[in-house]
This record gives structure tokens, C-alpha cells and sequence, in this order.
């Protein structure tokens, strides 16, 4: 596996894959890599010829009080993880290749609509700062194909959307998220938890999971079900953003489509996870 940490060495490598016809996967990280990043990086090799992985903790998304500095940098055992996994390339650059002084830049990438509720809310600028640092990767890589997690489900409509508007070339490809066996989502943000947070944090999959079960009994309980699974949660200690319905283009939630998305964003101290669901409203049981 190659490393290059500059836009011209990462074109440099790229030019001989691409005369060489080969397909082109892309996956965009933030490092401190675990299984679901790995599982997107298998999909990505099952699908290409060529995996690029970019590692870059992206100033622009962060808000002022979040955790940047915090944020965990693991690149030693994220590029052997990466080359383990058949990555061909990794891209890592620092802030100022990214941005020329660092953080800021004047032309930015804000997708409206979409982004101004949920993860949007509560995280003013964010997403503007991933569509903008998603679009430069995008430029310079210039993938067939790129890879994100359906555990950022907003993250992947956002860019979903921006790739259509601004018509790029690359085929955005959603991988299901992969969980613990306790059902907790990874996230490189699970290492924040203490132990005892850490026992209580499935409790987040298993909102979703009541939830999704009750609406497929009786989707006219809807509300009801929202209602519960967002006292549960704060009565075991979670400070809850969010936890609604969506239709799965994120519209408002209607009993008369056939699928629907569950989606919490809760604090546990100070560490936020955000998890979701996709499911069928009816299932053949509740349709008899
Ligand atoms: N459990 C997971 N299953 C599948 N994909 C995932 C999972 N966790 C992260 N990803 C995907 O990996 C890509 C890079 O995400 P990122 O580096 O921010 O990791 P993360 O674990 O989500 O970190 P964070 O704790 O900051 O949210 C994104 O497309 C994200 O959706
Ligand atoms: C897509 C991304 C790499 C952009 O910085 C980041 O938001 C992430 O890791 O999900
Ligand atoms: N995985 C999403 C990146 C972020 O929370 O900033």
C-alpha cells in the first residue's frame, strides 16, 4: 500500500491506475479506523480494481465546542489495518494541503434543505464543512465509485444530493452499518465512554429496535412509540438531541410509504452517538 500526504503525490499514483483503465474506489475517514470502516473498505475492494482510503480529521465540520483536538489519531495502526484489508492507497494529507491557511476557505459547499434539521440543528456548519471537504476529495481523487456508512445516515443523503446537484461523476455507494454484538454501532467516539457508559449505550439500538417493532404492530402509535423510547433513554441516563420517524428520503414520516428510517442522536456525558434504522411499516404478519 502506498502513502502519499500531498494532492500532487495522490494524482502522481492515481495516473497509472486510471491508464490502465482500472476502476477506481474511494472510502473518506476521519481515521482511528475499526471494523466499520474496514467493512467499507472489503466492499470497496469487491467492487474496484483500485481502494483509496483518505484519513483526514477535517477542521470544517467540528464546532467550536466539539471535539477536534480530542478527536483520536491512531495513523500508525490505521495503515496497517488499511494495508490488512488490501487498501491500495492512502491519502493523508495535514490541514494545509487541505485549506490554505488551515481551516477556512472562501468557497463553500452548503446543501440546503436537507441539512437543516436533525444532525443539522444541533451541529451548526456541519454540514457544510463535510460537503465542502467530500467535494475537494472528491476533485482530487476523482473516483469511480466512493463509499460511506449508512450510520451517518444524513451524512449520506447530504452527499447523496450534492453529488447529483453538482453533477459528479462518482457512484455513491451506502454500506450498512456494523455493530458490536450488543447492537451499539461502532464509531471511533465509543472510546470516549467509561466503562459504565459504555454498558448502557446499546440501549440506543434497542429504542430503535422497540420502536421499529411497535410501528410494524400498529403504525398509528407512532408518536406514542417515539415518545416512550425517548423517556427510556433519559431515564437511563442519556441526554437525547433527537429521536424521530423519517421516510428514508428523510421527508416527514407517512404511514403510506412501505419503508421508514428511526434516528437518535443522544449525549452520554459528553460523548454524542447517533444511530438509526431503516425498516418495512408493514411486514406480511402485520398486514393479515
Ligand atoms: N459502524 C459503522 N458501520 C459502517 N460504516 C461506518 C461505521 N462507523 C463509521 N462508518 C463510516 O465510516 C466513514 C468514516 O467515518 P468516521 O471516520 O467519521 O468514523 P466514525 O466511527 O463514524 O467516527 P465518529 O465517531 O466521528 O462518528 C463514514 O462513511 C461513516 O459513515
Ligand atoms: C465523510 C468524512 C470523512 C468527511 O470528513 C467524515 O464526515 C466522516 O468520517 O464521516
Ligand atoms: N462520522 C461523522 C463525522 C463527524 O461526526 O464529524
Amino acid at each position: 500500500m502506498k502513502t502519499e500526504h500531498t494532492i500532487h503525490g495522490v494524482r502522481a499514483a492515481l495516473r497509472s491506475a486510471k491508464k490502465n483503465s482500472q476502476s477506481v474506489a474511494f472510502v473518506p475517514t476521519m481515521g482511528n479506523l475499526h471494523r466499520g470502516h474496514i467493512e467499507l473498505i472489503l466492499e470497496a475492494k469487491r467492487r474496484a480494481d483500485f481502494v483509496v482510503c483518505s484519513i483526514f480529521v477535517n477542521p470544517t465540520q467540528f464546532g467550536a465546542n466539539e471535539d477536534f483536538a480530542t478527536y483520536p489519531r491512531t495513523l500508525e495502526r490505521d495503515g496497517s489495518l488499511l494495508a490488512d484489508a488490501g487498501c491500495d492507497l492512502v491519502f493523508i494529507p495535514d490541514a494545509t494541503e487541505m485549506y490554505h491557511d488551515g481551516r477556512q476557505q472562501l468557497t463553500q459547499v452548503h446543501v440546503d434543505g436537507i441539512t437543516e434539521h436533525l444532525c443539522g440543528t444541533s451541529r451548526p456548519g456541519h454540514f457544510s464543512g463535510v460537503a465542502t471537504v467530500v467535494t475537494k476529495l472528491l476533485n482530487i481523487i476523482t473516483p469511480d465509485m466512493a463509499f460511506f456508512g449508512e450510520k451517518d445516515y444524513q451524512q449520506l443523503a447530504v452527499i447523496r444530493q450534492m453529488v447529483q446537484d453538482l453533477c459528479l461523476a462518482t457512484n455513491i455507494i451506502g454500506v450498512p452499518t456494523i455493530r458490536d454484538t450488543d447492537g451499539l454501532a461502532l464509531s471511533s467516539r465509543n472510546q470516549y465512554l467509561t466503562e459504565s457508559q459504555r454498558a448502557v449505550a446499546p440501549h440506543v439500538y434497542e429504542a430503535l429496535c422497540r420502536v421499529r417493532d411497535g410501528i410494524q404492530k400498529d403504525a398509528s402509535q407512532a408518536e406514542e412509540l417515539c415518545r416512550a423510547a425517548h423517556q427510556s433513554l433519559e431515564a437511563s441516563g442519556f441526554v437525547v438531541d433527537y429521536l424521530c420517524l423519517q421516510s428514508r428520503e428523510l421527508a416527514a414520516f407517512d404511514t403510506q410509504q412501505s419503508q421508514a428510517v428511526v434516528l437518535v442522536a443522544a449525549y452520554l456525558g459528553k460523548t454524542r452517538l447517533i444511530d438509526n434504522l431503516v425498516f418495512d411499516i408493514r411486514t406480511t404478519e402485520s398486514t393479515r
